[in-house]
């Protein structure tokens, strides 16, 4: 695919089926992560691959903390936050690695790791794949930051759910006036 094309185009993917993305679609992936814009080359990031067993062993640490802020938490719930990750055969976590620096805000920091998520999906869109930015409060519940062995100065932006899409859609066509003007002094 025209890098244009899939600039322009990339649409994300709600319902996705497997096989997970491969090896070497997964590299070109995180090669293209790893390319975002980055003030004082701080690598503000790090990338957890998830599938197979991985993905089930996700799901049981949502239901955790779940059921530990509601002991009460019905069977059904509990069952559909193990079911969560298994929306996709891959998922990859995207961490904000930060920490303070006298040049780069942690702000910065945080909006270089979500380049990086960005184009992990811009890639995925290329590659002819699916992908889908997901957060929800299991993204910022430090149970699962825990579990997955963040670190202090270490956000989770975003879980990219990575697959096969289950059906294409058109990319929304926005118009540009709503957005931007032009400064002239
Ligand atoms: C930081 C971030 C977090 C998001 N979290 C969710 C989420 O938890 N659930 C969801 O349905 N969409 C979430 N989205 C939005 C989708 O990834 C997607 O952008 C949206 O459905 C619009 O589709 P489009 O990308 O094809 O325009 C999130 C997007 C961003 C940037």
């Amino acid at each position: 695919m025209e890098a244009l094309d899939a600039l322009i185009n990339r649409v994300s993917c709600p319902r996705l089926e497997g096989p997970a993305p491969t090896a070497e679609q997964l590299e070109l992936m995180l090669k293209a992560a790893v390319r975002a814009p980055d003030h004082g080359a701080l690598r503000p990031w790090r990338f957890i691959v998830t599938q197979g067993e991985g993905l089930v062993q996700l799901g049981k640490l949502y239901a955790t903390a779940a059921k530990a802020d509601d002991p009460d938490l019905a069977p059904a719930r509990y069952e559909k936050y193990c079911n969560m990750p298994l929306r996709a055969p891959m998922v990859i976590t995207v961490v904000a690695v930060t920490r303070e620096h006298p040049k780069v805000p942690v702000s910065e920091q945080l909006i270089s790791a979500g380049c990086a998520a960005h184009s992990i999906t811009q890639t995925a869109h290329a590659l002819g794949l699916g992908a889908m930015w997901r957060t929800g409060e299991m993204a910022y519940h430090p149970q699962v930051e825990q579990g997955l062995g963040l670190a202090e100065g270490e956000t989770i932006v975003g879980y990219i759910y990575l697959g096969q899409r289950c059906r294409d859609r058109e990319a929304p066509r926005l118009g540009l006036d709503e957005f931007v003007t032009h400064w002239e002094g």
